[in-house]
């Protein structure tokens, strides 16, 4: 799978033992920064990731910041991204099944590098169910996105 991998400075640790996993595991990984661990702020990677997605360009992606929160709320800003802090077995494959998240933010201040790759692989593995209840749920998503914004 093609997926784009991108992460701040309190990521930086786990967003590198991720890309690694990922490449080892034969996904096609886009890393979009942070290169070094020196400070950067979220919202400026978060925007690459979703740039990625919503080209066309990767399918999913794995943001990874302190907690995971400014990472999912950074993304769920850009219209037609939805994105969740995953931190749980159980919403790790949900997220996708049911909100069809493209998304998933990883907190590195939270999650040790061997419960982030189970969380990764159930993500990954995940699809978007066919029960018409979701897709009528994530279209009303949809709708929220053309909520005019000033900017
Ligand atoms: O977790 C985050 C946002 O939800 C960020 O990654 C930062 O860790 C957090 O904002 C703390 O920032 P700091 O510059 O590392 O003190």
């Amino acid at each position: 799978m093609k997926v784009v991998v991108g992460g701040d400075h309190a990521g930086y640790e786990l967003k590198q033992k991720v890309l690694a996993y990922l490449e080892e595991q034969g996904h096609e990984v886009i890393h979009v920064g942070s290169y070094t661990p020196e400070m950067v702020d979220f919202p400026d990677i978060a925007a690459k990731v979703c740039r990625s997605i919503l080209d066309g360009e990767a399918e999913r992606g794995i943001m990874v910041c302190g907690t995971g929160v400014g990472a999912a709320i950074a993304c769920n800003k850009y219209p037609g991204i939805r994105a969740s802090v995953v931190h749980d077995i159980y919403t790790a494959h949900q997220c996708v099944e049911h909100d069809n998240v493209q998304v998933m933010a990883l907190g590195g201040q939270i999650v040790g590098d061997i419960v982030a790759k189970e969380l990764i692989q159930l993500f990954l593995d995940a699809t978007f169910s066919e029960s018409e209840e979701f897709h009528i749920r994530v279209a009303k998503l949809e709708k929220l996105d053309q909520i005019p914004r000033s900017e």
